[in-house]
């Protein structure tokens, strides 16, 4: 083997394949997620390549925030399995932060840097400055300093940005990050996705409105318990393919499925 590949193959090893971006992507197998006897997933494949930007979409119900905390290993499947590549970051729903937790904006934008030095360790010189930088970014540097109570919900959602950037993980998982956000705050945090988008990164997030998932997220993934349809978002988000997300939707809160995979 000649030496520059050896070196080559010595460079990965040591920085990790993700670092390099060849595998930061996710890939589910026949994955079936259940609540008591019923299944909220049901045996779903596919691939969320490296670097691609999806929207998760579907009715009520239809299990999009089961499968993101299952993504991010919150959850156990009880069929199939999950293979993660990279280093994973998640951001529930805004409604399950405690804002009354004693933490400063500062301090909610460094808990980013835990996952590297982990919760023990000093933070350095650096993380502070990644942290002031985040804050910049989201439009947030005012209020650096006041605790996270004094946020409005918008402004809230901007700091929990701001721990995403720092925490610089190669899959983002957000649910819903733009509920209950008004527009100055969504076309920001809007801004902050497109630059992820542009580094490369793999990112997944559950949406609702099929507007901005038609101007802003190149891949869709259609759920609706099982996948109605998975690709290019043009390809997915289309009347039909709509109309008979729904029709599930209809048919399992009229008579939800006893699942055997569940029992
Ligand atoms: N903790 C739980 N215990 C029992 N059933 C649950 C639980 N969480 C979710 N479910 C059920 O699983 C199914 C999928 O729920 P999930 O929250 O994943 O859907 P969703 O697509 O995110 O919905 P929404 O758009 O309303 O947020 C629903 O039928 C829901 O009632």
């Amino acid at each position: 083997m000649a030496a520059s590949t050896v070196r080559a193959a010595f460079i990965i090893a040591a920085l990790g394949v993700d670092r390099l971006g060849f595998a930061s992507m996710m890939e589910v197998h026949h994955l079936t997620l259940c609540y008591r006897d019923r299944a909220a997933v049901h045996s779903l494949s596919g691939r969320f390549e490296t670097g691609s930007h999806t929207a998760i979409v579907g009715p009520n119900g239809a299990g999009k925030s089961t499968l993101l905390s299952a993504l991010a290993g919150i959850k156990t499947p009880d069929e199939g399995h999950i293979h993660a590549h990279g280093k994973v970051a998640f951001l529930a729903q805004l409604s399950t932060l405690d804002k009354q937790f004693p933490l400063t904006v500062r301090e909610l934008a460094l808990a980013g840097a835990w996952s590297r030095c982990g919760p023990w360790h000093g933070l350095s010189k650096q993380d502070r400055e990644q942290a002031d930088s985040a804050l910049e970014q989201v439009g947030l540097s005012d209020f650096a300093n006041a605790p996270i109570s004094n946020l409005s919900g918008g402004q809230l959602q901007r700091a929990r940005f701001a721990r995403l950037i720092v925490e610089d993980a190669d899959v983002l998982l957000l649910d819903e990050p733009f509920a209950n956000v008004d527009s100055n705050t969504i076309d920001k945090l809007l801004e902050v996705q497109h630059q992820w988008h542009r580094m490369g990164k793999t990112q997944i997030t559950v949406l609702h409105d099929i507007s901005q998932v038609r101007a802003h997220y190149p891949q869709t993934l259609l759920l609706a318990q099982s996948a109605i349809a998975w690709g290019n978002t043009p390809e997915v988000l289309t009347e039909p393919l709509l109309a008979e997300a729904n029709r599930r939707a209809q048919h399992w809160r009229n008579d939800a499925a006893w699942c055997e995979v569940c029992e």
